[in-house]
């Protein structure tokens, strides 16, 4: 059964509208088509997942919300018209991408500096970030000096301290053990619940969209398209209770099985565009 504190959930329903994805479908110039006919509501303070198997268009899709990439059927409708200036959509990678040769500091100044805002002026936002994200005290450090973990932490920071209204995540913990994993999660969390910016994160791990998210959106592939959706509708905060919890195990389980039946319609499917 699932939980009954329901209240605390992050009315999804309820919020407005951030962006609309209508028909959306990416065909590369290859021939490959890496999203067809998709349809997705996006809705302020959302933690959606992108859930699915390899090739289904996850990153596709994360790339055509950053405006990174243009898609070559349907539209991307923002809130208020027109896209969202790309200063308001901070973008975390599986890789965190620091600069090698930079302190802590330096690496989460950049988008600031980029903006033409001084190291001092910068500061105060600076160590604030660090802080949300558990470094103080390493701000002098260089990236050869950190954990796989703390790096992950830096590059959030990064995406962060511009206080973008929206983060945009392709599977950032992929990369790191367990533990630290867990860690992260619980801390992406917390952070998302104090700042309230949408989350859209793309992972293949049925475990930790579950965890995380409001609502979990099954990719299938070949073409890539969304096959199903699921609100997890389980309070936050959600903490290592929740992660041993039968509630978490059920729902767990039920994003398998919509996981399973993704795949299978994968297998069977005569539109492979490989
Ligand atoms: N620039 C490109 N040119 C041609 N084909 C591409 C390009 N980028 C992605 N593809 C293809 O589009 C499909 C979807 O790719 P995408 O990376 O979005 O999937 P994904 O679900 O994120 O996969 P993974 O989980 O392995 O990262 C794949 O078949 C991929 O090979």
């Amino acid at each position: 059964m699932m939980r009954e504190q329901v209240a605390q959930t992050p009315a999804s329903d309820m919020a407005p509208t951030l962006l609309a994805l209508r028909g959306v479908g990416k065909v590369f110039s290859n021939g490959v088509t890496a999203l067809s006919d998709v349809d997705l509501t996006i809705r302020e303070g959302d933690f959606l997942s992108l859930l699915g198997p390899s090739g289904c268009g996850k990153s596709t899709a994360l790339r055509l919300i950053a405006g990174l990439s243009t898609p070559t059927s349907g539209v991307l409708d923002w809130r208020g018209g027109g896209s969202l200036d790309r200063a308001n959509i901070g973008f975390v990678f599986q890789e965190p991408t620091l600069l090698p040769w930079a302190s802590v500091f330096d690496n989460v100044w950049l988008p600031l500096r980029l903006k033409g805002i001084s190291r001092a002026k910068a500061a105060p936002a600076i160590s604030e970030m660090l802080a949300r994200v558990h470094l103080t005290g390493f701000e002098d450090a260089v990236p050869r000096e950190l954990s796989g973990g703390m790096k992950m932490r830096v590059s959030i920071a990064r995406a962060m301290v511009t206080k973008p209204r929206v983060l945009l995540m392709d599977e950032p913990f992929a990369a790191l053990d367990e533990i630290t994993r867990f860690k992260l999660n619980n801390d992406l969390l917390e952070l998302w619940q104090d700042e309230r910016f949408t989350v859209v994160f793309v992972t293949h791990s049925v475990f930790e969209s579950v965890f995380l998210s409001n609502r979990v959106v099954v990719m299938a592939a070949r073409p890539g398209r969304v096959f199903d959706e699921l609100a997890i509708e389980a309070s936050y905060p959600r903490d290592e209770a929740f992660r041993t919890s039968p509630d978490y195990a059920a729902l767990c389980r039920q994003a398998s099985d919509v996981l399973v039946n993704a795949i299978d319609s994968t297998a069977g499917s005569h539109h492979d565009s490989h």
